[in-house]
């Protein structure tokens, strides 16, 4: 565990990514793109050909940076802030329409009190904390429904006291606000039902951590982290039945609120989604659990990881996992083989990536009162440069930064993809990360 002490390294560079080989490339490239997509759709059809031709697309059309907006207007409005993929660009020809035409998705101002539909208010630098730290370049929330969001929160406040977490604290779990949260990053939709089914999900993903992970008073115990998330696994996944020693398993899932939580949880999530779906909601929990059982180790052992570890942990540990929920809450399905395309999860890793950053920043003071102190990047970085708290939360925003902005370039390159479902899915990433940074700037959990 040599590498797991902290040695002094320099600073991480804040300048953003270097661009794509190719990404010059322009709009030749999205001329022949969209030739190239119009001869793939009128060639054969039949079950299974439309994703495989898109994933031919995929695989041969190199980066371009002047994709064609990922919308356009429907409804006259005026176009939104600079820099986003998602905005209408009034002199832009109109790319070349394949045979089959792909509906297009509404460019609309944000409006607080929108209701659920697909649009894109664009990307801002946002003022956040008490405003004194520069700001998160971050898309703007593009829905505030807090009538919604009460509904929501009521019926998840109401599961929480069936299923049993956070017994002896629904007060503070109501004002933590999970139900807003789900209202808040899937604006697509103003369905209570799979806004619920976010809202339990999430809340059954934190509570895991709160319990087993990061909350010494809730009987967190580094050791004890490993089996039962292995436990988990089979709570969320039961595994084919093994006679007895199933009815100890079944016996061990009842007996423990945060297993029955995500046993109920993962139960709504398949009434809406997919085998795909679900498998992929599945995997990514267990997948981020490898990087739980590391912090784990580093807890136990008192020691701190430096910020490269910590990072790498962290990316496979991020709202990557609450992003997977994003067609399912949204009533469709973005084919497994889009969602795992490198670039596509990659896009998805660079959003999830940011987004848990505005988590570490809003948490470095609950994290740091532990009596276990939890990883944070904030407090490693401090730790690490030798620098004050507030420079290293300098250099987690420029991080967040250059993250956002290679989420951003990464829906602008893909946007030349010829699939209604992937611009879709995209967006629902870009308003997850706004109504992660709205809801953390709001909820009791980090005040
Ligand atoms: C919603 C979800 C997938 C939760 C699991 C882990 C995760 C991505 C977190 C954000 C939890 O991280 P952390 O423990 O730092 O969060 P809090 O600061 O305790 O809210």
């Amino acid at each position: 565990m040599d590498d797991c002490s902290v040695a002094r390294r320099p600073g991480r560079g804040t300048d953003g990514p270097a661009p794509e080989a190719g990404a010059e490339a322009g709009a030749g490239v999205d001329r022949a793109a969209a030739e190239r997509v119009s001869r793939l759709l009128s060639g054969p059809s039949g079950l299974g050909t439309s994703a495989a031709r898109i994933l031919d697309a995929l695989r041969t059309v190199p980066p371009a940076t002047d994709a064609p907006p990922l919308d356009a207007p429907m409804d006259g409005a005026p176009a939104p802030a600079a820099q986003d993929p998602g905005a209408p660009e009034p002199d832009a020809p109109a790319p070349a329409a394949p045979e089959t035409a792909l509906p297009v998705l509404p460019t609309l101002l944000p409006s607080p009190t929108r209701k659920g539909g697909h649009f894109s208010p664009g990307y801002a630098e946002r003022a956040w904390g008490d405003g004194s730290f520069p700001p998160l370049y971050c898309p703007l929330t593009a829905r505030i429904d807090d009538d919604l969001a009460l509904v929501v929160n009521d019926r998840l406040v109401e599961w929480a006291g069936e299923v049993g977490i956070y017994a002896d604290q629904l007060g503070r779990f109501r004002d933590t606000g999970f139900g807003r949260l789900a209202v808040l990053a899937h604006p697509e939709t103003d369905d209570v039902d799979p806004l619920l089914l976010a809202a339990k999900m999430n809340a059954a993903w934190w509570a895991c951590d709160d319990y087993y992970a990061d909350e010494s008073d809730l009987g967190a115990v580094p050791t004890e982290l490993p089996p039962r998330l292995a436990l988990v696994m089979s709570a969320m996944d039961p595994p084919p039945d093994a006679g007895r020693y199933t009815a100890q398993v079944e016996e061990a899932v009842r007996s423990d609120p945060v297993l029955v939580a995500l046993r109920s949880a993962t139960g709504h999530l398949k009434r809406h989604a997919g085998p795909s779906q679900l498998m992929r909601v599945l995997n990514t929990t267990f997948q981020m659990y490898v990087s739980w059982t590391a912090y784990a180790a580093w807890r136990h052992l008192g020691l701190l990881p430096p910020v490269w570890r910590y990072l790498a942990a962290r990316q496979h540990d991020s709202f990557y996992t609450s992003m997977t929920l994003i067609d399912i809450v949204g009533g469709y399905q973005l084919d497994a083989n889009l969602f795992y395309e490198p670039r596509v999860h990659r896009a998805v890793m660079q959003a999830g990536t940011a987004s848990v950053i505005v988590n570490d920043l809003h948490s470095v003071e609950r994290e740091a009162a532990d009596d276990l102190p939890d990883c944070n990047v904030v407090l490693l970085i401090a730790e690490e440069e030798g620098c004050s708290v507030e420079e290293a939360v300098r250099t987690a925003v420029a991080m967040h930064n250059d993250f956002v902005r290679g989420f951003e370039d990464s829906q602008r390159e893909l946007a030349s993809v010829p699939s209604a479902e992937l611009r879709r899915f995209l967006l629902g990433v870009q308003s997850w990360m706004a109504g992660c940074l709205e809801w953390h700037g709001a909820s009791d959990r980090y005040k």
